[in-house]
């Protein structure tokens, strides 16, 4: 069964359709990348596949649950358990350590504080990050990215969400974390998506495809996943 599917999904703003009749499903251990132009619709097709917007038509299911259909509250305990997302630049909180900011899906989970930060810490030594007591606001546009991906990967979510991952990264740092990112759906189980308007990032995954006039468009076949 697909860890994400989106079904037949239309979505319009007013009078603008932005999404018109959007398929896909990405099953555990694969990797999906989303391209397309700017305004093309890629955060609206991302805000609806995680639950953060109800589709106008169609179907979202999330780990097997139609998180479309589900109230505002639910949907965030169904991302909290199942979901992990990186953003572009991190978005960690400043003033707390990396340890702190990786540890705390696993607080608001209800995991006892000693043994989310243990955990938090096995992650970060994992992933790379040999600094865990720094706060996140000295670390490196790289170093961010680590610890952000430490804490989508938390709670062991059966997804991972990242939006323009490497959009404030150097080249090199870029290559880095594409590397650890697309590392995961085989090390975690996980399925990957990753939105990403760079063709080195989004030609990494097993599968491309573009958001074009509404539409998905099959832009770099190579397998693992597909359209339903
Ligand atoms: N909440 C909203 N209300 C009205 N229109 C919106 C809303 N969100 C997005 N849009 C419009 O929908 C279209 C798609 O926007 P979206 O942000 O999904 O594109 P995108 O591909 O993510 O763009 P970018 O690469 O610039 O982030 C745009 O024309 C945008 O103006």
């Amino acid at each position: 069964m697909p860890v994400v599917l989106v079904d037949h999904v239309s979505h319009s703003y007013g009078r603008r359709q932005v999404l018109d009749d959007v398929s896909l499903a990405v099953e555990a251990g694969h990797s999906l990348a989303i391209t397309g132009k700017t305004g093309s619709g890629k955060s609206t097709l991302l805000s609806i596949m995680i639950g953060l917007e109800r589709p106008s038509r169609g179907a979202v299911s999330l780990a097997g649950v139609e998180i479309s259909r589900l109230s505002r509250r639910r949907a965030a305990r169904l991302r909290l358990d199942h979901l992990g997302m990186v953003f572009q630049a991190g978005e960690l909180i400043p003033t707390l350590t990396a340890r702190e900011n990786a540890a705390l899906p696993l607080m608001l989970a209800g995991r006892k504080g000693a043994e989310a930060l243990d955990r938090a810490d096995h992650l970060l030594s994992t992933l790379g990050v040999d600094s865990p007591d720094v706060v996140a606001e000295s670390l490196s546009g790289g170093e961010k990215q680590r610890v952000a991906i430490a804490r989508a990967l938390a709670n062991e979510p059966a997804v991972v969400v990242a939006d323009e991952p490497t959009a404030a990264l150097d080249e090199r740092t870029r290559d880095d974390v594409c590397d650890l990112l697309y590392s995961l759906p085989v090390t975690a189980g996980c399925a990957l998506v990753v939105v990403s308007h760079d063709a080195a990032v989004s030609g990494r995954a097993d599968r491309a495809l573009t958001l074009d006039g509404g539409r998905l468009i099959e832009s770099a076949p190579v397998g693992g996943v597909g359209l339903p």
